[in-house]
């Protein structure tokens, strides 16, 4: 029996390396009198998001991009959060808008993320920008996708004619990178919660892209030995601990490379919402 030692796909190097490089962008777009700015609003107070928007701001604080965090009551209005959007919408100084999710059961998400401005939508959930995403020609990327395809990149992994299976669907995760991984001519299968013998499925996988938020779900049995494993989950496990979807240490003697939990796929996405903030202010200036 092969035992491979996976390689670790380690997000939080990459994007200390992505830090780098955007601080070099931002000095230059200071000087030439533009100072980019993300605005980021929080309403509740669920878990994954606190953690989000502190290592947010930390990031942002490294590279020099102005932050404006505005934090909102449980029972604030979808009215009101309208109001905040035109707001933003409408200021110069602002070059990328995220509102967090899951929004309060008052607020309809689909209306709020419609009323965002596609130039400054960072998060690239808007209409305008999944559908240029699934054509092929995206303008802005959704962050955690687009942040698991800068890991591969970079460890040269190649996806043109692999087997990829995606397990979840979500609009942040699941269908955003089912469109990038066709754009880089991958062949793709969406699993999700109606998926009918799942594990064998995913064996069958080349790259196994596990975004289900079940805490250590994936285990040898799930994995072809070789194969490439990313981790999107972020759980909490019967004693407290921060964990993946994927059984981290079993996995780790099959797999061919893996992204950690903590310091994988989370600071990528952190990493690609700086980036794409500063290139929504360079677009402002051409
Ligand atoms: N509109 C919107 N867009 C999002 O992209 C979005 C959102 N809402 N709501 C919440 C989720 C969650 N999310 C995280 C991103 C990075 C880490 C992160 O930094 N993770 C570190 C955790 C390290 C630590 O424990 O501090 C890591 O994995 O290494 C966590 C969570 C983005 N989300």
């Amino acid at each position: 029996m092969a035992i491979f030692l996976a390689i670790k796909l380690d997000g939080k190097k990459l994007s200390q390396k992505i830090a780098g490089q955007l601080q070099q962008r931002v000095t230059k777009l200071k000087a030439r009198g533009v100072s980019p700015k993300l605005a980021v609003i929080l309403i509740g107070d669920d878990p994954a998001s606190q953690i989000y928007v502190r290592n947010k701001r930390r990031m942002a604080k490294k590279i020099g991009i102005e932050t404006s965090d505005l934090r909102l009551p449980v029972a604030t209005s979808e009215e009101k959060l309208l109001q905040i959007i035109a707001e933003l919408n409408n200021d110069v100084t602002v070059h990328g808008i995220l509102v967090q999710l899951p929004l309060p059961p008052q607020i309809n998400e689909e209306t709020i993320i419609q009323a965002i401005d596609p130039l400054k939508d960072v998060d690239g959930f808007h209409p305008f920008n999944m559908g240029k995403l699934f054509m092929g020609a995206p303008y802005a990327i959704p962050c955690t996708p687009n942040g698991i395809m800068q890991l591969l990149a970079e460890y040269r992994i190649p996806l043109a004619g692999k087997k990829v299976v995606i397990v979840g669907r979500s609009n942040i995760v699941g269908r955003p990178l089912a469109a990038l991984m066709i754009n880089h001519n991958a062949t793709v299968t969406v699993a999700h919660s109606y998926t009918k013998n799942l594990f064998e499925l995913t064996r069958r996988a080349d790259i196994l892209v596990a975004a289900v938020g079940k805490a250590e779900l994936f285990s040898q049995t799930a994995i072809k030995s070789g194969a490439v494993v990313i981790d999107v989950g972020i759980n909490r496990n019967a004693a407290g601990k921060l964990v993946g979807d994927i059984d981290q240490i079993k996995v780790a003697d099959i797999a061919s490379y893996l992204t950690p939990v903590p310091g994988g796929v989370g600071p990528m996405t952190i990493a690609m919402l700086m980036k794409q903030t500063v290139d929504f202010a360079e677009r402002s200036v051409k």
